[in-house]
């Protein structure tokens, strides 16, 4: 008998630990003695997030695009193809940080017709610090970007507990149990969780009630429906040679607040190996890697309406240097 093969949606604002919580969930099943298939949508054109997947896991890259309007009609073509070709136990989609979460929704809802799959339930991952900030704030299209994808959750992962105190992390729980009453919030550092518990939070006709507009407690309404993140822009650099790791990290340190998210692959000039660069939300992290294949050095960066031209010019300015 052929079984369905059940899906989970992995959305979150850009940066939040989407990528982090989608290679524990990997571990976790191979662990079980499962083979776990993997889609991830990236709005560069380069798939670095599949640096951090293991080689023998199937993996299908949408790239270039986001999930909920440009590349919608692939999502559904590669998740059809990727069941049918390795036939994996359980596939998690990860969306780019941008993606509306209605649509994704959607689109996998509709593949779902016809593609012997079974939605189980959609992950909100959240970064306490970033959504602090913004809930503080009240305002700002992210904030209602993050407010959205919340609302749609099944169940929100509240990570980067350990970036907020324990009366900051009660303030977020009561914000997000008035935005989505039947998601339950799991606290989390790196993702950790007690996944039976996580994965075990399917769908109930409650909770995707709970993902249609309704007034919010600010007494506005959410902008679900809409493309969500055309205020969103990206710039991807490739690098001509490699910088100083010490510039860089300086370089980082003074982008504008608008920039929110980075993420690259470097080669230093004073290093011996290759980094997978990773910037979110004010904090850097380096992490080694060995790619396969030929992939150039390149970063790109994420924000809203910020100048690419200014930036541009300034990485341009570290790869002169010591010319
Ligand atoms: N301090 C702290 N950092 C974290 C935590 N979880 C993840 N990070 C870091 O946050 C950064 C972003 O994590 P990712 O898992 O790549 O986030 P993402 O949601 O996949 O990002 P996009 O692909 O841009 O949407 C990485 O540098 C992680 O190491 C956490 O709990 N605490």
């Amino acid at each position: 008998m052929h079984n369905e093969v059940p899906v989970y949606l992995l959305s979150g604002f850009l940066g939040s630990g989407k990528t982090t919580l989608l290679q524990r969930l990997v571990a976790h099943w191979q662990e079980q003695g499962l083979k776990p298939g993997v889609i991830i949508n990236e709005l560069g054109d380069v798939n670095l997030d599949g640096l951090l997947v293991e080689a023998e896991v199937p993996t299908a890259e949408l790239l270039g695009g986001c999930i909920c309007c440009t590349v919608r009609e692939d999502l559904a073509g590669e998740l059809a193809m990727l069941v049918e070709r390795d036939r994996p136990d359980v596939v998690v989609i990860e969306a780019t940080g941008a993606a509306n979460p209605i649509d994704l929704l959607d689109s996998a809802t509709e593949t779902a017709m016809y593609a012997g799959i079974d939605i189980k339930g959609l992950i909100t991952v959240a970064d306490a610090a970033h959504l602090l900030e913004l809930h503080r704030n009240r305002g700002g299209r992210t904030y209602a970007l993050m407010q959205d994808q919340i609302r749609c959750a099944s169940v929100v992962v509240l990570n980067k507990i350990d970036r907020v105190s324990q009366e900051e992390a009660g303030e977020l729980e009561r914000a997000i149990a008035e935005w989505n009453a039947y998601a339950p919030v799991v606290r989390t550092v790196r993702c950790e969780a007690d996944f039976g518990m996580l994965l075990g939070t399917a769908f109930t006709p409650e909770s995707r009630e709970a993902g249609t507009p309704r007034k919010t407690s600010a007494g506005r309404f959410s902008m679900l429906g809409g493309s969500g993140h055309e205020h969103v822009t990206s710039y991807t650099h490739r690098f001509a040679r490699p910088v100083d790791s010490e510039r860089f990290e300086a370089l980082i340190a003074s982008l504008p607040r608008e920039i929110y998210r980075a993420k690259g692959l470097l080669t230093f000039s004073d290093t011996a190996s290759r980094f997978l660069f990773q910037y979110a939300f004010r904090e850097l992290d380096f992490i080694k890697v060995t790619p396969q294949g030929q992939l150039d050095d390149m970063a790109v960066f994420i924000g809203e309406h910020f100048s690419s031209a200014d930036l541009r010019e300034k990485l341009e300015e570290l790869e002169t240097v010591g010319e």
